[in-house]
Formats: structure tokens, C-alpha cells, sequence
């Protein structure tokens, strides 16, 4: 059985409004991670704030261990749902000691174990030197950790995490992203993560749904969804992706650039993806065509740190492809084009199939 579900759940901000939540159906297993994903303005927010009691849906349900928590007459109050949340605006108490941020609302305890509980978490968390600091004397990364450590210190049976790590840098992100991944499998919490990085759900999460106006596009594995994007939209909103299209014969389609492998079977005319790392652009150095090679002209470059991103023009086609930093290919540059990786097969009707707008 899974620990929360959330079946056909429906909520409108205003009546007569645009449904942010379309009939969102999800299930989190006991200690697993799901990340909510998607643009800004898709509705994960609203989503975990339907979970965690603060809004009532117009339509459909949130069960927790099979008791129902908001469904048709029925609402469990927020604090009786027993959830820990950290949201984006996360507020400690500023002039109690982190020891004591940790242990607040532990009250049940004797003082011996609420003390313990709370250094071991704060231990797991790298933050036990700062346990008599006040939170004003702390950075932003710590005063982040020192939330969750808060969160996970009621034990709660589902924790929240609406853009946690959204007041923090890309370093540091990078950082408490592994530091979370950790402790969450020490505990065995299982979270519903709210983020609009790509990233923090590819990295983070066992599984991810990817939202759209509302509505799960896709679900599943972080591999399984960047490997095979129902759509282009999923597609773009994980990393970006070239859209090629062709006509499927099988495990192969015939394409401007030939004939490309496809990660699933199709017939007939398809729209495919191919990721930028799927490419590889060579200096074309030779003066004799190459038999079957790809020309494609360089039309930009942009340096990103740890690689290069081109955009080049090849077959009639603009694509993106990524290389290494070191790369000596500028604009203006002639290249060859190879094809290093398979094309997943979209859901989306290829351009020559769309009905006339
Ligand atoms: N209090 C509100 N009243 C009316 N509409 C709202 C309210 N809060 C949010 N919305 C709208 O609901 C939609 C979903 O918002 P939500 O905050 O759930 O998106 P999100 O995916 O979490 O976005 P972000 O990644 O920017 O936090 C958006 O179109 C937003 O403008």
C-alpha cells in the first residue's frame, strides 16, 4: 500500500478560476523521495500545500495510510497530519539556540532524549559545532539545514519540501543536495519534493513526475524520464533536446541526418529526440569529403565551465550540441556531424503531420 496518495485531486484558487491542480494523481512509497517538477506556475506548490491540509481541493482526494485526509465533507486539520515541511520561505526562531530550534515542539520527550535526537541530526548535518549559535549568526546553507533538521527531528511520516534549497548558490546547492540525499536514507523519511531545477529532481529524487498546467506529464525513474521524454516539452524542460523529424521503420527512422537508432519501436512519421550529448561535432580538418559524414556549419558557441554548448547548422537543421570546454571550434567554423547516442520517440505529431493551425 503506498504511505500518501493522491488521487484525481482538483483545486481552483478562485471559483470559476483556471484549475492549478487538474486531476493530479500520485503515490509515494514508504522511504521513498518523489520530486514534483516542472516550470514555474505548473502548481507543484499547490500541490503540497493540498497535501499538507492548507488548502481544501474542489475535487478528488489525499489518503494517507489509507486514512483520508481531504476528500468529499472530509478535512483533517494541517497539524493533525502529522507532515514535516520546509518551504521556500522557511522561518527559524531567531532567538532560540539551533539546539533549541531543533528540539522546539519535541515537548513530548524527556529533555535527555529531545537533546539527543536533535544532535544526532544536526551531527548527520555537518552543524553540531553551531548547536548554541542563534540562527542570525549562521549562513544561509546552515540556517537551511538547521530547517530540515527541524523538520526531520518530529519524525514526521511524510516530509515536504517545497524549493528547499532555493535561497542557497549553485555550490552550495550542489552541496546540501548530497548532504539531503544522505541523511534521508539514514532515516528512511519519505519526502515530497517540490523543485523547478531539473537537477535537484534528476539527482535527488527515486522517482520524478514532471507537472504541466497542473497535470503529471510524466512519472517516473529520473534515468528512465531523461532517457525517454514522453514529449518535447518534457523533453526541453529536462536539459534541452534537439526535435528531429522522421519516418519510423522499426527500431530506426530516416531523418535529415540519416538514418538514426531509436530507443523504442515506431512506424511512420515520427517526431524524435535527440539529446545535445547525443552529438559530437569534429573539426573538419579534411579537404576530401568523408563518405557518409554530416557537414555542419558552427553558428554559435557558448562557454559554459564545464563543457561547450554549440549551435550548429547541419542538413537544413539548427541543433545543439555539446562538447568539451577545450573544444577549438568557433562560429563560422566548418565541422562534422556524428551521432553518438539513440533518439527517443515523442508522443508529439512531427511538423508535416500537425493539423493547419
Ligand atoms: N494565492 C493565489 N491566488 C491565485 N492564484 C495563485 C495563488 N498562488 C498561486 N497562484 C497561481 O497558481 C498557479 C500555480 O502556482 P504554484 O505556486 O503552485 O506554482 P509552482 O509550480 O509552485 O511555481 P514556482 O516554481 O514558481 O514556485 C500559478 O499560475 C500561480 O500564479
Amino acid at each position: 500500500m503506498p504511505l500518501l496518495s493522491l488521487d484525481q485531486l482538483t483545486f481552483r484558487y478562485a471559483a470559476g478560476g483556471p484549475a492549478v491542480v487538474d486531476g493530479l494523481c500520485l503515490e509515494l512509497a514508504p522511504g521513498e523521495t518523489l520530486a514534483l517538477t516542472g516550470p514555474s506556475g505548473c502548481g507543484k506548490t499547490a500541490a503540497l500545500r493540498l497535501v499538507a491540509g492548507f488548502e481544501r481541493p474542489q475535487a478528488g482526494t489525499v489518503t494517507l495510510e489509507g486514512r483520508l485526509l481531504s476528500g468529499p465533507g472530509v478535512r483533517v486539520p494541517s497539524p493533525q497530519r502529522r507532515m514535516g515541511m520546509v518551504f521556500q520561505d522557511f522561518v527559524l526562531f531567531p532567538h532560540l539556540s539551533v539546539l533549541e530550534n531543533v528540539t522546539f515542539g519535541l515537548d513530548a520527550l524527556p529533555r535527555p532524549e529531545q537533546v539527543a535526537r536533535a544532535r544526532g541530526l544536526l551531527e548527520l548535518f555537518g552543524l553540531e559545532r553551531f548547536e548554541a549559535r542563534k540562527p542570525p549568526a549562521l549562513s544561509g546553507g546552515q540556517r537551511q539545514r538547521v530547517a530540515l533538521a527541524r523538520a526531520l527531528a518530529l519524525q514526521p511520516r511524510v516530509l515536504l519540501l517545497d524549493e528547499p534549497f532555493a535561497q542557497l548558490d549553485a555550490a552550495l546547492r550542489a552541496v546540501a543536495r548530497s548532504e539531503l540525499r544522505r541523511v534521508l536514507q539514514a532515516q528512511g523519511t519519505a519526502v515530497l519534493l517540490a523543485t523547478k531545477e531539473p537537477a535537484e529532481a534528476l539527482a535527488l529524487a527515486d522517482r520524478m513526475a514532471v507537472m504541466w498546467a497542473g497535470k503529471v506529464a510524466q512519472a517516473g525513474p529520473p534515468e528512465a524520464v531523461y532517457t525517454a521524454p514522453r514529449n518535447a516539452s518534457v523533453a526541453w524542460f529536462l536539459g534541452g533536446t534537439n526535435l528531429v523529424p522522421g519516418t519510423g521503420f522499426g527500431n530506426g527512422a530516416r531523418t535529415a541526418l540519416g538514418i538514426l537508432p531509436l530507443r523504442s519501436e515506431a512506424r511512420g512519421p515520427v517526431l524524435l529526440s535527440l539529446r545535445p550529448e547525443s552529438l559530437r561535432l569534429v573539426p573538419d580538418t579534411d579537404t576530401v569529403a568523408v563518405g557518409g559524414a554530416l557537414r555542419a556549419e558552427v553558428l554559435a558557441r557558448e562557454f559554459q565551465g564545464h563543457g561547450v554548448e554549440f549551435t550548429v547548422g547541419c542538413a537544413g537543421l539548427e541543433l545543439t550540441v555539446r562538447g568539451p570546454s577545450d573544444s577549438p571550434l568557433r562560429p563560422g567554423d566548418r565541422a562534422r556531424l556524428e551521432v553518438v547516442g539513440k533518439a527517443a520517440v515523442l508522443e508529439d505529431a512531427p511538423p508535416h503531420a500537425r493539423p493547419p493551425s
